[in-house]
C-alpha cells in the first residue's frame, strides 16, 4: 500500500508534466498571436511566483523583491547576448537564473537576523535601490537597439511560447521535487518555528539562504525569459511596485502549492488584461490584488489551503461513512495497540550502568533572579530520569540551557563524556542529544512520514518508520499533520525524535493534550523506549502518577536549586520535596 502510494506520488508529477507539455504545444499552435503573446507573460509571472511560493509559502520570509531578482536574470541574458557569449540563449537563461541565486543569497543574509517588517523594509528598500541604478545603467544592449536572440528554432513567438511553458514544467517538476525532499521540510520547519527547527539539528541559517537562493533563481529564469520574449527589455518592467503586487497574489493563491502558482501566474495577466478591455486603467490589477490580499491575511488562510481543506473534509466523510461498513477491521487494529497497554513499570537501571548525559555547577541568572543555581544532574544509559518541581522552578530553564538554547549560563555539560557546553543547540542535536518543547513545534504543513524523516536525519526503511510510529500510538505515515489534534501531534513529535536515535531525550511535558487513556497508554510505551530505541530520557512531567510509573530517578528542582535526587519511589518519601512539591495528600496515595 505505502509502496503503491510512494510510486504514485513520484510518478504523478512527471504525468501531470507531460500532459502540461502536450497541452502547451497545443495551445501553442491553436492561440491566436495576441493571446500566445500573453501566454508567455503568463509562463514568466508563474516561475517568478513559483519562487516566491518557496521563499514565502514555504519557508515563511516576507521577500519584496522578487522581480529585481528578475531584472538581474534580464540583465545577465542581455548582457551575454551583446557579448555573443558561447552556448546561446539557453546557456544565457542558466547564467542568468545562478545570478539571481547569488544575489539572492546575498539579500537573504540580512533574513538571518531580521523578521517580519523590518525584513520587508530590507527587501523593499534592494528593489527600490536597483530599479534606480537599472533606470541608470539600463540593460545592455537597449541604447544600440541589440534585440535578444531568441533560441535557435523557438525564433517565433508560438515556438518561444511552447519554449517557455518547456522551461516552466521544469522549474514546477523541480520545485515539486524540492519541496518533497529534507531542504523543503525545512523551509517548512523554519517557518513554524526556529527553535523547534534548530533542536533537530537542522541549521535555520542554512534553511533561510536556501530558500532565498532557490527563489531568486527562479526569478532570475523568470526575467531570463521575458528578455527573450520582449527582447529590448527596459527596467519599468521590473519596478517595485510590481514587486509587491506579486508577493501579494502569491501569498493569495497559496503559492507553495505548485497548482496555485499556476494559477497565480494566469491571474496576473487575465486581471489587468480584463480591465483594459472594460475601459479600466490596467494599473487598477494592483487595487485588486491588494484587495485579495488583504483578504487571504485577515483569514489566515489562502485560496489553495481553502480549496484543499474542503476537499479534505469531503474525503474524510466518505472514508468514515467507508469505516462504519468494516468496523470489524478497525477492532482488529486496535488490539494491535492494545499489546502496549499492559501496565509495565520501568526497568530498574544497573547501579553502574554508565552516564550518558552529566550537567554540573548549571547556573542562569535572568536579571536579579536565579533560575537555575549550581545543578548537577547525572542521567545514566537507558535510564528514564524524571525532573520535577513546582511552576517556576526552573525545569524550561534547565532544558534550555542544556540543549543550547541559553549560551549564557555557567557550568559544564557533557554528552557521551566530550564536552558540548559551547555547542549551538543544532550541533548538540546532531551530537545525539534532542529535545521536544511545551509549545507545538510541529510544523502542521508536512505530512507525518516527511516529517519523521526530516527529525530523523538518517535513512529510514518503511517498515522501522511504520513500526515506531505504531508503537507510540501516531496516526500512519502518509496523514497530513493538519488533520490531526495537538496531543497526536505531540505524539509524532516524540516519535520521530526516538527515531532519530538521541543518546538522551529530553520531553518537555510531552502527554500534554492528551486525553488520560491515551495518558496512560503513553506512559506504558514510553518505558519500553530505552531498551528498544538504546536512548535515555529525561521527561519533564506534571502528572505524579505518570512519573511515579514511569520514571527511574528523579531530579526535584525548587527556586531553581536541586532539592532531592535518586530512585523515584525514595525522592518522593522525601519530606523535603513533600513540602516543597507536593503536599501530603498527593504523595500519601
Ligand atoms: N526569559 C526569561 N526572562 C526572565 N525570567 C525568566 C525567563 N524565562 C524564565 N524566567 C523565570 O525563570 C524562572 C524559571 O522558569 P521556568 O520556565 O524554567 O520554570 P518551570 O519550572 O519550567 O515552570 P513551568 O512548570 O511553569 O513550566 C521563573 O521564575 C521564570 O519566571
Amino acid at each position: 500500500m505505502w509502496l503503491a502510494n510512494h510510486r504514485f506520488r513520484v510518478i504523478l508529477p512527471i504525468v501531470v508534466a507531460v500532459a502540461g507539455v502536450g497541452v502547451a504545444w497545443a495551445l501553442s499552435v491553436g492561440l491566436s498571436g495576441y493571446y500566445v503573446f500573453l501566454g508567455i507573460s503568463a509562463l514568466t509571472a508563474i516561475i517568478a511566483v513559483l519562487g516566491l511560493g518557496v521563499v514565502t509559502g514555504s519557508a515563511g520570509i516576507i521577500a519584496l523583491s522578487q522581480l529585481t531578482f528578475a531584472a538581474i536574470g534580464a540583465w545577465v541574458v542581455a548582457w551575454l547576448n551583446t557579448l555573443d557569449a558561447p552556448g546561446g540563449f539557453i546557456v544565457w537563461l542558466i547564467a542568468g537564473g545562478a545570478a539571481g541565486a547569488v544575489a539572492g543569497i546575498v539579500i537573504g543574509l540580512p533574513a538571518l537576523r531580521l523578521r517580519g517588517v523590518n525584513l520587508a523594509v530590507v527587501t523593499l528598500g534592494f528593489a527600490a535601490a536597483f530599479d534606480v541604478m537599472l533606470v541608470q545603467i539600463q540593460f545592455p544592449g537597449a541604447s544600440d537597439g541589440i534585440a535578444v536572440a531568441r533560441p535557435n528554432g523557438f525564433t517565433s513567438d508560438r515556438d518561444y511560447f511552447f519554449f517557455a511553458a518547456v522551461v516552466m514544467v521544469i522549474c514546477a517538476l523541480i520545485v515539486s521535487a524540492l519541496q518533497r525532499s529534507r531542504m523543503g521540510s525545512g523551509w517548512k520547519a523554519v517557518a513554524f518555528s526556529e527553535r523547534g527547527t534548530a533542536a533537530v539539528g537542522q541549521s535555520v541559517s542554512a534553511a533561510k539562504l536556501s530558500a532565498f537562493a532557490v527563489s531568486a533563481a527562479l526569478a532570475g529564469i523568470s526575467g531570463g525569459l521575458l528578455a527573450g520574449q520582449v527582447q529590448l527589455p527596459f527596467a519599468s518592467s521590473f519596478a517595485p511596485l510590481q514587486s509587491l503586487a506579486l508577493y501579494i497574489l502569491a501569498v493569495m493563491s497559496g503559492a507553495y502549492l505548485i497548482d496555485m502558482a499556476i494559477f497565480g501566474g494566469i491571474l496576473w495577466v487575465v486581471v489587468p488584461e480584463l480591465l483594459k478591455r472594460w475601459g479600466v486603467p490596467q494599473d487598477w490589477g494592483f487595487v485588486v490584488f491588494g484587495l485579495l490580499g488583504i483578504q487571504a491575511l485577515t483569514s489566515g488562510s489562502n485560496l489553495g489551503e481553502g480549496i484543499r481543506g474542503l476537499l479534505r473534509r469531503r474525503s474524510a466523510a466518505r472514508g468514515a461513512a467507508r469505516d462504519s461498513e468494516h468496523a470489524s477491521v478497525t477492532e482488529v487494529g486496535t488490539s494491535v495497540l492494545d499489546v502496549f497497554a499492559v501496565p509495565e513499570a520501568a526497568q530498574p537501571i544497573p547501579a553502574d550502568a554508565p552516564p550518558v548525559l552529566e550537567v554540573s555547577g548549571l547556573g542562569v541568572q535572568f536579571g536579579a533572579l536565579k533560575a537555575l543555581d549550581d545543578v548537577a544532574v547525572t542521567v545514566r544509559q537507558r535510564s528514564i530520569m524524571g525532573l520535577i518541581g513546582p511552576n517556576g522552578a526552573g525545569k524550561s530553564t534547565f532544558v534550555d540551557a542544556v540543549s543550547g538554547f541559553l549560551p549564557q549560563h555557567a557550568g559544564l555539560t557533557l554528552l557521551d563524556g566530550a564536552d558540548i557546553s559551547r555547542l549551538s543547540p543544532t550541533q548538540r542535536a546532531r551530537r545525539g542529544l534532542r529535545r521536544t518543547f511545551q509549545q507545538d513545534r510541529v510544523p502542521p504543513q508536512l505530512t507525518v512520514e516527511a516529517y519523521v524523516r526530516f527529525v530523523g536525519r538518517r535513512r529510514l526503511d518503511h517498515d522501522e518508520l511504520a513500526d515506531a510510529l505504531a508503537f507510540l500510538g501516531c496516526p500512519s505515515p502518509e496523514t497530513p499533520l493538519t488533520t490531526v489534534d495537538i496531543g497526536t501531534r505531540r505524539l509524532v513529535e516524540v516519535a520521530a525524535a526516538v527515531l532519530a536515535g538521541p543518546r538522551v531525550l529530553i520531553l518537555d511535558e510531552p502527554a500534554a493534550g492528551l486525553s488520560h487513556d491515551e495518558h496512560v497508554q503513553f506512559g506504558h510505551r514510553l518505558t519500553r523506549i530505552p531498551s528498544r530505541f538504546d536512548t535515555a530520557i529525561v521527561l519533564i512531567e506534571h502528572d505524579l502518577d505518570l512519573v511515579r510509573s514511569v520514571c527511574t530517578e528523579l531530579t526535584v528542582l525548587d527556586f531553581g536549586r536541586v532539592i532531592a535526587q535518586g530512585p523515584t519511589a525514595e525522592v518522593l518519601d522525601t519530606p523535603v520535596v513533600i513540602a516543597a512539591y507536593m503536599g501530603d495528600a498527593e504523595i500519601s496515595s
